[in-house]
């Protein structure tokens, strides 16, 4: 990427919501910032920074020393498992600890800036786009917010059209509600989104539902931002993205962050753990294994656990599963498992996803469907077998297998013989079917992030847009 400098350089001020995904893919803004020769203060939730792979991310940032990391609280204990099930604790916390401590973030900052600390004043916000809550708290400071929205462009516009679909009667559900029936009232979707396909926030019988209210007006809110950025590509969700255009006139569409650094990371940056699951893939033949991980905010029942054990046991292909102690709550792998798996399968408390994607090893890639791994398999042309949890999850499993034809989505369906059936579709019955799509959408990919694709093109807007900014503020 080429380093940009001006004689006044732009500072921006780069806030995440405080789950470790969001952190990682505003991470990669901030380093793209960095390397555009920005100054960049960054607020990371207290539970990262004392947590177990800060020392990761410090010693990768290391090398911009016009990058400034402020620690935030969400206001849950640092050991809070922040999952998805109980993520309506982590906005009602955010709303009484977070929102306060923003505002004394940038009264601070100002009053630091005109007293001259070395650091330019701040140019604007970006800000994780489910806390819109800082575009009016910027606004008291006369700066601009940036909404940056990690869930899939498809799930936005969805969310978007929510009012429509309460409106026309297609929500709330009700307990006789078709869940197979296509649904009509989002343009651009009509032939593809099933009500089972639908963000699980959808999944209620009151339209009230404070989790779905919050999720959708925060979504609309959207609309008073300076700016909407979304991680994805043109060539992947044109017909959502078509539309979100229409409501905003301002947006970057960006995507796949990760992708900026893929051929950068140096192998010799992994921990020991992350270098002993490359070992392991290593000894394994070409395109084998099945990579298993369901992010950081899934949680399986123990019943769910032992589905997905036997399937991919009884599949007989290599696995690599990541087991985090979040996704079991509390109750562990029994140790029979995992001697009855032999050598075939190796249990991890985390991998480092983006590499063990990109291994010669690696075959197919069984997840919950988050944007980030679903975009990560993407670049790497990984084809994916889906079990949707929550979230943008439903959204996303449906476009892997009925638009982008990349994959299996299991979606609501959790059992030892539909797992292996999946593994077995995904690594033998549709392999070649599979693996000629999935290395078509990582050509698309990987091209849109190079010089001159709509990726590429739209970044360099946003950075030139920031750099006004700044030049505006300083004359
Ligand atoms: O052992 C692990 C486990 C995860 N990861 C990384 O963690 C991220 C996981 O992100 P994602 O796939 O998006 O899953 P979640 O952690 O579940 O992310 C939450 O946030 C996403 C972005 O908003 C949503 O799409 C998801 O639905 C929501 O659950 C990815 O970058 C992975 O590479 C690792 O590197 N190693």
């Amino acid at each position: 990427m080429e380093q940009r400098s001006t004689s006044i350089p732009p500072h921006v001020l780069v806030f995440p919501f405080p789950v470790q995904s969001h952190v990682n893919v505003m991470l990669n803004l901030a380093e793209i910032f960095s390397i555009s020769g920005f100054q960049v203060t960054f607020l990371i939730p207290d539970h990262i920074q004392t947590g177990p792979r800060f020392d990761q991310i410090s010693s990768r940032f290391a090398r911009y020393p016009a990058l400034y990391f402020q620690a935030i609280s969400d206001g849950l204990p640092l050991d809070h498992p922040r999952t998805g099930d109980r993520v309506k604790e982590l906005f009602d916390s955010i709303n009484v600890t977070t929102k306060p401590q923003f505002r004394h973030v940038l009264k601070s900052r100002a009053q630091i800036s005109s007293n001259g600390n070395g650091r330019a004043p701040l140019t604007c916000i970006i800000a994780d786009g489910i806390m819109s809550f800082t575009i009016d708290i910027a606004k008291d400071f006369g700066l601009r917010t940036i909404l940056f929205r990690p869930f899939s462009a498809t799930c936005f516009w969805t969310l978007f059209c929510v009012p429509k679909l309460i409106q026309a009667g297609e929500l709330p559900l009700k307990e006789d509600s078709d869940m197979d029936k296509l649904v009509e009232n989002i343009l651009g979707m009509e032939r593809v989104l099933r009500v089972r396909d639908l963000p699980s926030f959808c999944r209620v019988e009151d339209a009230s539902d404070p989790q779905l209210q919050h999720v959708v007006s925060e979504t609309h809110r959207a609309t008073c931002a300076h700016g909407l950025i979304l991680n994805t590509l043109e060539d992947l969700e044109e017909p959502a993205l078509a539309r979100i255009r229409a409501n905003f006139p301002k947006l970057y569409v960006i995507g796949p962050l990760h992708g900026y650094f893929r051929p950068l990371r140096s192998p010799n940056s992994l921990s020991e753990e992350g270098r002993s699951c490359i070992e392991w893939l290593d000894d394994q033949p070409l395109k084998s294994v099945v990579f298993v991980s369901f992010g950081n905010m899934t949680v399986l029942k123990s019943q769910q656990l032992v589905e997905f054990w036997h399937g991919l046991v009884n599949s007989g292909k290599p696995f690599l599963w990541v087991v985090p102690a979040n996704l079991t709550a509390g109750c562990r792998i029994p140790t029979e498992f995992i001697d009855g798996s032999g050598k075939r399968g190796k249990v991890v408390d985390w991998a480092p996803q983006e590499e063990v994607l990109s291994h010669p090893a690696t075959g197919g890639f069984l997840t919950h469907g988050g944007w980030n791994s679903t975009l990560e398999s993407i670049y790497e042309g990984v084809p994916m077998i889906c079990w949707p949890f929550y979230a943008d999850q439903q959204v996303n499993s449906r476009l892997v297998e009925e638009v982008w034809r990349i994959g299996v989505d299991m979606k609501d369906i959790c059992d030892r013989k539909t797992v292996e059936k999946a593994v077995r579709e995904l690594m033998e019955v549709r392999r070649e079917e599979l693996l000629k799509s999935s290395k078509e959408m990582a050509r698309l990919a990987r091209t849109s992030i190079g010089q001159g694709g709509s990726s590429y093109v739209n970044l360099d807007c946003l950075i030139k847009d920031i750099k006004h900014m700044s030049y505006a503020k300083s004359t």
